[in-house]
C-alpha cells in the first residue's frame, strides 16, 4: 500500500479507494471530508486515471491551490498541474472562453464584478426614468442575481405570473424590463456577470449537445468539497457533466450549509441519493481539528436544530480548556479585549499571528477590531473586506486594461472616458450612449463612426472623442507582441493616470501611485510566473480573468504572519489554532434579518456551529453591553446562542466592574459615539445606582481639556460648506469625499468614501466632521 494512504482512518480510506460510480461523503465539521477529496484524486492518478479526465471544485481558489500542492507531493508537479481545480466560477470562466461564442460571446469576454452589475443597473434605471427610492439598484441586483441563479431568464420571467406579480406588489412592476435591458446591456459590451458563468455553461451544455459531450467525455472524474452549499444552476452543471459516466463525488456536512440567501440548497445534498444510481454513502466521525471541549460543545448547539441529518463527531483529541465567555462595555472595549488576548498568548507561548482569527457576523464588525490590533502593533489582515482590485486606482488602471481587450466593455469605458480629465462631458457621454442604445452598438463603435453621425456634438469635443479611440487602439496593437506588464506600465503613463495622482501630491496621491507600481510588481509576477506554464501566454487576457476571479482570500500567499480577520461565512473550510467570535448579540448573532422563520434561525446557528467548529485548540466568544450600531449607541442583549452551548463546556469569565464601565462610556462620549443624554439612559447593571454611572459635568470639563479635539459637542451646528464633492476629515475613519448629501434637518446625511476604501453614510448630526476643502 502506498504511504499516502496510510495517512488516513479507516473510514475515510474507503471513500478514496471506491471504485467507479457515485459516492458521498457526509461528515461533520472537521472529520477529514476535504482530505479525503484530496487523496482521491490523488489516488485515482496513481492508479493510472489521466489528470486531463478530472475535474475538482472547491469553495476557494485557495483550497484549490492548497489541494494540488499536497497531490503533487504525491504524483509530482507535472502531472498534478494539468488537474482542472478551482471555484464553479473559475473552472467554468476557463470553460466559456473556448466555447462561449457558440453563445455569441467574444472568448475574451469581460467579467463584470458585483459593483460593474450595479452601476449598470442604476443607469439603466435612471435612463428608463424610473424612481431610484423605489428602485433601489442594489436590490434589484440582488433580484436579478438571484433569479440567474434559479435559471430564471428573462424569457422564464415574464412567463412566471406569480414573479411578475410578486415584483408589481412591490411597486415594482418594471423589474422585468430592467432585466431584460441589462441582460442585454451585458451582452452587446461583451461582458458577463458572476452570475452568467453559471447560468451560460448552462446554457451551453444544454443547447449544444456536442458541447456537453465533449466535457463529459473529458471530465470522467468530477468532485465537488462543500456540495451542501452549491446553488441550483451548480447542482444542473455538475448533474450534466457527470450524467455519462456517473464518477461523481461530492463532500459536505449539511449542518454546515450557510449560504441559502445567496441560492444555495441544502436539499441537493439531502437528494443526492435520488439523483443518481446506486450511492455509495461513507460516513466520518473521528475529528482531527479540536479539542474534546470544542467538539463536545459544537454538538450541543447542532442538536438544537430539527432539521438535520443524524451525525456523530467524536474526537480522541485532548480536553483542551473551555470555551471562554467574555464581556464587554462597548464594540471598542470589545476589540481591546480581543488584541490584548491574543497579544497575551502570543508572549506567553511565543505563537506567531497566523495561529490567531477573529470572526464575525458582518463586515462592519471589523472596524472596532483593526483600531485595537493596530494600537497594539500586532499585523493583521481582513479578508473579502474591500479587496485590493476594488479600490478606485486600480479600477481604473483596470478598466483601461479591459478596454484594450473589449471595448465595447462599457461599464469600463464610461470609467476612464474622461479620467484623468479630458474634457469629455457627462453630457457628451450622455448622448453616445442615447445613440449606442438607437443603433444597438457599443458606445466605442459609436465614437469610431462620429463622423457619420448625426451627434448633436461640437467638433472640439469630437476631436477629443477621436483622440481617445485613437489612444485605446493603439493599446491594441501594441497587446499584439508586448506581455502584460510592459503594456500596463505603457497604460499607466500613456493616458496620464500615474501622473495624475503624482500630480495630486497629497500623501493620499501617493499612496495611490503606490498601489498602482504595487499592481504593476503583481502584473510582472504573473506574468513570470505564466512562463512556466505550458498552455499560458503572460497575456493581458489571462491576468485580468485572474484578478475579475480573485478574492483577498486567494491573494493569501501566506508568506507574511497575520492575525486573519473574517466574516464566518468566509471561515468555511479553514482552521486556527485560537479563534475570536466576536459579537455574540442578539440581533447581530443571531442577525436581526434571520430571525423571521425557524429555517433561518436555524441557518444562523448552523452559521455558529462553523464557527465554533473552526478553532484547533481555543475558542474565545466574546459579546458587549453597549454597541453602536446604525449611528446609535443601542444596549445589546447576549445572544442566545451562548446559553445553549452546555454549560459544562464553557467558562464565562467575569469581565468589568462598574468603575471599567463607567470609563469606558466617558471614553465612548470624547470619540463622538455617544451624546451626553445618552449616558443618562443607560440602565444600571449589577445594581449600581445610577447616579454613578453618570459624569458630572466638572468630570466632562476636565475631559475637554484632555483632549479639546475631541471634546466638542455632537450636535455640531452642519457646516455649510459641507457639500457634495468636499474632501472631509473624521475623527475616526479619516479623510474621505462626499458622495452624496440626503435627508433635510436632523436627518441630513451623507454618503462619504474613505480614502481607506469603505464608503459609508453619516448622520451629520452625529457625525464629526471637518470640511478640508470644497
Ligand atoms: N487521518 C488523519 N490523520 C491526521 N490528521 C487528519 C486526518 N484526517 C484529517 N486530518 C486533519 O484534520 C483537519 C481537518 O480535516 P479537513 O479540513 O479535511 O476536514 P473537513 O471535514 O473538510 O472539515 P470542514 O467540515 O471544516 O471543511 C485537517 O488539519 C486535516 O489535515
Ligand atoms: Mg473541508
Amino acid at each position: 500500500m502506498s504511504s499516502f494512504l496510510d495517512e488516513l482512518n479507516d473510514a475515510q480510506r474507503a471513500p478514496v479507494l471506491h471504485k467507479d460510480g457515485p459516492l458521498m461523503v457526509i461528515a461533520g465539521a472537521g472529520s477529514g471530508k476535504t482530505r479525503v477529496l484530496t487523496y482521491r484524486i490523488a489516488h485515482l492518478m496513481e492508479q493510472g486515471v489521466d489528470s486531463f479526465n478530472i475535474l475538482a471544485l472547491t469553495f476557494t481558489n485557495k483550497a484549490a491551490r492548497e489541494m494540488k500542492k499536497r497531490i503533487a507531493t504525491i504524483v509530482g508537479n507535472s502531472e498534478a498541474k494539468n488537474l482542472w481545480m478551482g471555484t464553479f466560477h473559475s473552472v467554468f470562466a476557463k470553460l466559456l472562453r473556448f466555447d462561449g461564442d457558440k453563445l455569441g460571446y467574444p472568448s475574451n469576454f469581460t467579467i463584470y464584478d458585483t459593483q460593474d452589475s450595479q452601476r449598470l443597473i442604476a443607469s439603466i434605471i435612471k435612463e428608463m426614468g424610473l424612481d431610484k427610492d423605489i428602485y433601489k439598484y442594489k436590490q434589484i441586483q440582488n433580484r436579478i442575481s438571484s433569479y440567474k441563479n434559479s435559471l430564471i431568464t428573462v424569457k422564464a420571467y415574464f412567463q412566471n405570473p406569480e414573479l411578475v406579480e410578486a415584483d408589481a406588489m412591490a411597486k415594482r412592476p418594471r423589474l422585468g424590463e430592467i432585466y431584460q435591458n441589462y441582460v442585454d446591456r451585458c451582452f452587446k459590451a461583451g461582458a458577463m456577470d458572476f452570475d452568467d458563468l453559471l447560468l451560460r455553461t448552462n446554457e451551453l451544455l444544454t443547447r449544444f449537445p456536442e458541447v456537453l459531450m465533449k466535457y463529459q467525455d473529458r471530465f470522467r472524474y468530477i468532485l465537488v468539497d462543500e456540495y451542501q452549499d452549491t446553488n441550483h444552476s451548480q447542482y444542473l452543471i455538475v448533474k450534466a457533466l457527470s450524467d455519462r459516466y456517473q464518477n461523481i463525488c461530492v463532500v459536505g456536512d449539511d449542518a454546515q450549509s450557510i449560504y441559502s440567501f445567496r441560492g444555495a440548497n441544502i436539499s441537493n445534498i439531502l437528494n443526492f441519493q435520488k439523483d443518481y444510481d446506486g450511492v455509495a454513502v461513507y460516513r466520518l466521525e473521528q475529528n482531527y481539528r479540536s479539542t474534546k471541549n470544542i467538539v463536545n460543545a459544537a454538538n450541543s448547539i447542532i442538536a438544537k436544530n430539527k432539521n438535520q441529518l443524524e451525525k456523530v463527531v467524536w474526537t480522541s483529541n485532548d480536553e483542551g480548556n473551555k470555551i471562554k465567555i467574555h464581556r464587554s462595555p462597548t464594540d471598542a472595549e470589545e476589540g481591546r479585549y480581543v488584541a490584548a488576548s491574543i497579544f497575551e498568548h502570543k508572549m506567553q507561548h511565543q505563537l506567531p499571528n497566523g495561529e490567531f482569527s477573529v470572526l464575525y457576523r458582518t463586515n462592519s464588525q471589523s472596524r472596532a477590531i483593526e483600531d485595537a490590533l493596530r494600537k497594539k502593533d500586532i499585523p493583521y489582515r481582513i479578508y473579502g473586506g474591500l479587496s485590493f482590485y476594488q479600490r478606485k486606482e486600480i479600477k481604473d488602471v483596470l478598466a483601461y486594461l479591459r478596454l484594450i481587450l473589449n471595448p465595447k466593455d462599457e461599464e469600463a469605458l464610461k470609467r476612464v472616458i474622461n479620467f484623468p480629465a479630458r474634457g469629455i462631458g457627462q453630457t457628451t457621454v450622455d448622448k453616445l450612449t442615447v445613440s449606442a442604445n438607437q443603433y444597438d452598438r457599443s458606445i466605442f463603435e459609436v465614437m469610431e463612426h462620429l463622423e457619420k453621425l448625426n451627434l448633436n456634438i461640437n467638433a472640439g469635443t469630437k476631436r477629443k472623442l477621436g483622440d481617445f479611440v485613437t489612444m485605446v487602439k493603439s493599446f491594441q496593437i501594441m497587446n499584439e507582441s508586448a506581455d502584460a506588464f510592459t503594456l500596463a506600465e505603457h497604460v499607466a503613463k500613456k493616458t496620464g493616470l500615474l501622473l495624475e495622482f503624482k500630480k495630486d501630491g497629497t500623501p493620499e496621491g501617493i499612496a495611490r501611485m503606490e498601489n498602482i507600481e504595487e499592481l504593476l510588481n503583481g502584473i510582472k509576477d504573473f506574468v513570470e510566473g505564466q512562463k512556466e506554464l505550458a498552455d499560458a501566454t503572460g497575456g493581458l487576457s489571462e491576468f485580468l480573468e485572474d484578478v475579475a476571479l480573485a478574492t483577498d482570500m486567494d491573494k493569501d500567499t501566506g508568506d507574511d504572519d497575520r492575525v486573519a480577520l473574517m466574516t464566518i461565512h468566509l471561515a468555511k473550510g479553514l482552521e486556527f489554532p485560537y479563534v475570536y467570535i466576536v459579537g455574540m448579540e442578539e440581533d447581530l448573532f443571531p442577525s436581526a434579518m434571520s430571525m423571521n422563520t425557524r429555517s433561518e434561525l436555524e441557518e444562523e446557528r448552523r452559521l455558529f456551529y462553523v464557527a465554533l467548529t473552526r478553532a484547533e485548540k481555543q475558542a474565545y466568544l466574546t459579546y458587549t453591553q453597549n454597541r453602536y450600531r446604525w449611528g446609535k449607541l443601542i444596549d445589546a442583549e447576549p445572544s442566545r446562542f451562548l446559553e445553549e452551548i452546555e454549560e459544562q463546556y464553557v467558562e464565562n469569565l467575569t469581565p468589568v466592574n462598574d468603575g471599567y464601565r463607567y470609563k469606558s462610556m466617558i471614553d465612548a462620549n470624547i470619540f463622538g459615539e455617544i451624546d451626553k443624554s445618552k449616558l443618562r439612559q443607560i440602565k444600571p447593571k449589577n445594581g449600581t445606582p445610577p447616579s454613578t454611572l453618570r459624569p458630572n459635568e466638572n468630570q466632562l470639563r476636565k475631559l475637554r481639556k484632555l483632549k479639546p479635539e475631541l471634546s466638542a459637542p455632537n450636535t455640531n451646528a452642519i457646516d455649510s460648506n459641507l457639500i457634495e464633492g468636499c474632501l472631509v476629515n473624521h475623527t475616526r475613519f479619516g479623510k474621505g469625499k462626499v458622495l452624496k448629501i440626503e435627508g433635510m434637518g436632523n436627518d441630513k446625511k451623507a454618503e462619504i468614501q474613505f480614502e481607506r476604501g469603505d464608503i459609508k453614510k453619516l448622520l451629520l448630526r452625529f457625525a464629526k466632521l471637518e470640511v478640508l476643502e470644497s
